[in-house]
């Protein structure tokens, strides 16, 4: 039985009292007894107080990126265990803002996810085709030469460590969700390949969320799918009260 898992991906939003604010309203509405896993990604500057803020409760905190390198004379650059030290329990990778405007390659993806297991962070990897790639029939091989690229050398008993997020990037902030259909087929290919790389019980365990314009009103449809284990929430999750009603789904 896989944990259903809400991650509220802030992006570059919420500096420090706003961060708290929406924290702190956050908490008292998100049913800590419904059996999901909540996690929050602030940005780097606020994980401090966000940690604070979650301290005693059972909801975890993720940075947005990391460097694969652990210090050094790399300007500018958080290490993965920096972000252990901040209160991390999670961090995402691989997102399609950061393939897109920072030049994010499948192969600094492999060896930000292998720094970032090897801390014992929980690597949120995510993955997904475009539009124009979704229009001309390639869906499928973007999604396995990504996953099979950004996974080169991790082993079997890591991926049970890792969550992986299927954001398809022309429905990221465009108010176009998935489908059921469209997100289920993708999902279950992701756990067909992933039961082709390692086998059929890895692939089995690993927690697939959809991302993508995720909203209170779309989460129950997407979490009926047998293969969405969860939702990586962007723009809902800036709203205390649709992120709650997104976590809640099952109440
Ligand atoms: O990480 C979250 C995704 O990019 C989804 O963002 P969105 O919910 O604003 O579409």
């Amino acid at each position: 039985m896989r944990k259903p898992v809400i991650a509220g991906n802030w992006k570059l939003f919420k500096k420090s009292a706003e961060a708290q604010d929406l924290v702190t309203n956050i908490l008292p509405l998100v049913k800590e007894t419904a059996g999901v896993e909540i996690i929050i990604a602030p940005v780097f500057t606020v994980l401090g107080k966000v940690k604070d803020a979650i301290d005693g409760t059972s909801v975890m905190l993720a940075a947005q990126n990391c460097f694969w390198e652990e210090e050094g004379a790399y300007t500018g650059e958080v290490s993965p265990g920096m972000l252990r030290d901040a209160g991390c329990s999670h961090v995402i990778i691989g997102h399609s803002e950061r393939r897109q405007y920072f030049g994010e390659t499948d192969a600094t993806v492999n060896k930000k996810i292998t720094a970032a297991l090897s801390t014992g962070l929980t690597v949120i990897f995510c993955i997904g085709e475009t539009l124009a790639e979704r229009e001309s029939g390639k869906t499928f091989d973007i999604l396995n030469s990504q996953i099979r690229d950004g996974l080169a050398g991790i082993r079997r008993e890591d991926i049970s460590k890792m969550i992986i997020a299927y954001e398809p990037v022309w429905a990221i902030g465009t108010g176009k969700t998935a489908s059921n259909e469209q997100a289920q087929e993708a999902h279950s290919h992701i756990r067909a390949f992933l039961a082709g790389l390692y086998d059929h019980d890895a692939a089995e365990t690993v927690r697939i969320l959809y991302g993508g314009s995720v909203k209170p009103e779309n989460i129950k449809g997407l979490m009926a799918q047998r293969d969405i284990d969860g939702a990586l929430v962007g723009g809902a999750s800036l709203n205390a009260d649709s992120f709650a009603a997104i976590a809640n789904y099952n109440e």
